[in-house]
């Protein structure tokens, strides 16, 4: 039986700051390290196969962590930018309260959480979905199928995403769903990748 876990990154110094972050590139915090460690303690009954994460060097960081605390640095790591996080256009960068006095808490929960509401030059939920699941499908599907057990580090929209895919989440679910920074998700999945049992560690 096959396992996928998805792990969100650890706090990243935007985080904190509460700024819109998308692709921009932002490191880790002290505390989103410290979360990183404990995603891998969590695992410590986990051995994996195969690691993805997106070409963002706080995905890349919190999966050096969580594979260092594992001692299992020797795991294939693939980084790619279709893992990277929904692309937050022109609100990058902006405070997300001042984004509110600005536009309304209305208007930036649609942005923020809208599945098919685009941030302005951004990209919908859906878009990011899209370019998500089909790199699943090409890229981790096989391994799954062929009974390895991945590791996927990612960010909150980009697993948002690809949760509802897995768990067929309706729109209205998928718009309701948080993920913490550090957040770990198990799946156990049956040889035809059927998903046996899920939880959160
Ligand atoms: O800023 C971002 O890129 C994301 C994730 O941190 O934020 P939000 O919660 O608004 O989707």
């Amino acid at each position: 039986m096959a396992f996928l876990v998805l792990v969100r990154h650890g706090q990243s110094v935007a985080n904190l700051a509460n700024v819109f972050t998308g692709w921009l590139d932002v490191v880790l915090t002290p505390q989103g390290e410290d979360e990183a460690r404990a995603a891998g303690t969590k695992l410590r009954d986990f051995h994996f196969d195969q690691a993805y994460c997106s070409t963002l060097v706080r995905s890349k960081r919190t999966l050096e962590l969580i594979l260092a605390q594992l001692h299992q640095d020797t795991v294939p790591v693939h980084a790619t930018d279709a893992l990277r996080e929904r692309m937050y256009g022109a609100l990058q960068g902006l405070n997300k309260t001042e984004t509110v006095l600005k536009y309304g808490q209305e208007q930036v929960n649609r942005w923020r959480r809208g599945y098919d509401d685009a941030p302005p030059e951004g990209e919908t939920l859906h878009h990011t979905q899209e370019r998500v699941v089909s790199y699943y499908e090409q890229e981790i599907v096989p391994q799954l199928r062929l009974g390895r057990h991945v590791l996927v580090v990612s960010h909150g929209n980009t697993l948002r995403a690809l949760r509802m895919q897995l768990e067929g989440l309706s729109v209205a679910q998928v718009e309701a769903l948080e993920i913490p920074t550090g957040g770990v998700r198990v799946y156990i999945l049956t040889p035809e990748l059927s998903i046996s049992r899920m939880y959160d560690l």
